[in-house]
């Protein structure tokens, strides 16, 4: 597409800033289709290894979201550099309504069905439309460097709940894994899309630790050990974790799950607090899995998930690291100041990390929102359905399914 053919020219993302992989391109993409203003993207995923450019998942969420608002999109496949996605105007042909609340999304690589979901999201939930919508999505559920289908479920959903959004509902079919052997899964993800602003909200008080739960996925040979690391852990770090005051008896619950693999290991922790605020941490095991040294596994991933959780707990913040990054496009759709609270470590503010600090930028670019040290931003009221300053939104929020073969 030339861009010389463009009324207004469109917002230049250049795709190497500051994280500089998909998640700078699915945060653009999810707001241009919401917002209706166009974006360029250049050095697509810039910064990662490989060349960059789009990935199959990448693709996908392009594809997509060009047909849910009616897109101009230049020409893109994989690995592609550079994208132009220009939403749909006025008047733009339709041909599936939202209410049909069916959406079916099949990747053919184990590419993660949740940063899938991360990319439309948004744009499902400020749809405007007035039914439930079913997501189904085919790929990896358990995929390195992602949220996993199990952090989804127990730490971003409740997390949206407890902002003010609608519950989301999950259903597993299957699970899809990047280790062991690569396997397809699949979930349905059913949304309710609001129906007003969503008011600024606060996540400012962390409260105490009251329970924690960890999520085996592992061997069934590997159950055993895993039980024991784990209460072994909790025993050592109880006072750490749950604080010496506060909490009498803090629950601790573990499930195990057969991973059906000798090589997929996977490890779950999830904190919840006394104001309802979820903190999770996990890995997915991505080391050699040799003979001989077996019996390190788990005490490895026991030690690191653990690690990592407490030093989560111990920052005092209302988010994750994940978390955080994933809450700001959130922020900037809110109506009011929104703040998040990302903890404290030796009296200082924890930073954003990379990925939180190129989705304020992404917003910051596109909807002109600016975050403050302290984590908090003005929204910009965004309405479901209403228009935008060019005075078209509504119109191109039809388009749903596509099944890519
Ligand atoms: N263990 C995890 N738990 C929850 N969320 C995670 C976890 N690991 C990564 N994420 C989230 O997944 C997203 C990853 O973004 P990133 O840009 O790295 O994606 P990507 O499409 O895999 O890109 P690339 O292949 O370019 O790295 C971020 O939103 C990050 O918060």
């Amino acid at each position: 597409m030339a861009l010389e053919s463009l009324a207004t020219p469109p917002i230049h993302l250049d795709g190497t800033t500051l994280e500089g992989g998909g998640q700078l391109l699915r945060l653009a993409l999810g707001l241009s289709s919401l917002t209706k203003k166009s974006i360029n993207i250049t050095n697509i995923r810039g910064r990662r290894h490989g060349g960059g450019g789009l990935k199959s998942q990448h693709l996908t969420c392009v594809q997509w979201l060009g047909n849910a608002c009616n897109a101009r999109i230049s020409d893109v496949g994989l690995k592609s550099k550079e994208v132009t996605f220009v939403p749909g105007g006025k008047g733009a042909s339709t041909t599936i309504d939202l209410e049909v609340g069916d959406v079916r999304i099949h990747q053919s690589t184990p590419g993660s069905v949740n940063l899938i979901l991360q990319a439309i999201l948004p744009f499902l939930l400020f749809s405007n439309a007035n039914e439930k919508i079913r997501v189904r999505i085919t790929g990896g559920t358990n995929v390195s460097n992602s949220p996993s289908y199990d952090y989804i479920t127990q730490v971003l959903i409740p997390m949206l709940h407890l902002i003010g959004l609608p519950r989301i509902e999950a259903e597993l079919h299957s699970r899809g894994w990047s280790q062991g052997s690569t396997r397809l899964g699949g979930v349905t993800y059913t949304i309710t899309p609001v129906t007003t602003k969503l008011p600024a909200f606060q996540l400012l008080d962390r409260g105490s630790i009251r329970s924690v739960k960890a999520t085996i996925l592992a061997p069934k040979n590997t159950e055993q050990l895993f039980r024991d690391e784990l209460n072994v852990m909790f025993e050592r770090r109880e006072s750490r974790i749950f604080g010496t005051t506060s909490i009498k008896d803090p629950e601790i619950d573990i499930t195990f799950e057969d991973s059906h693999h000798d090589k997929r290991y996977y490890l779950l922790l999830v904190a919840t607090t006394t104001t309802g605020i979820k903190l999770g941490r996990d890995w997915l095991y991505d080391q050699g899995v040799r003979a001989g040294k077996l019996e390190k596994i788990v005490p490895t991933v026991v030690k690191k998930v653990s690690d990592d959780l407490l030093a989560e707990v111990e920052h005092g913040g209302c988010v994750d690291e994940f978390l955080r990054d994933q809450l700001v496009v959130f922020q900037a759709l809110a109506e009011g100041r929104s703040q998040v609270y990302g903890g404290k470590r030796k009296d200082v503010l924890v930073e954003p990390s990379l990925h939180a600090k190129t989705a304020q930028w992404v917003a910051q670019r596109i909807v002109g929102v600016e975050f403050d040290a302290e984590g908090g931003c003005e929204g910009i009221a965004f309405c479901p359905g209403e228009t935008d300053e060019d005075g078209d939104l509504a119109d191109s929020m039809v388009q749903l399914e596509l099944t890519e073969s």
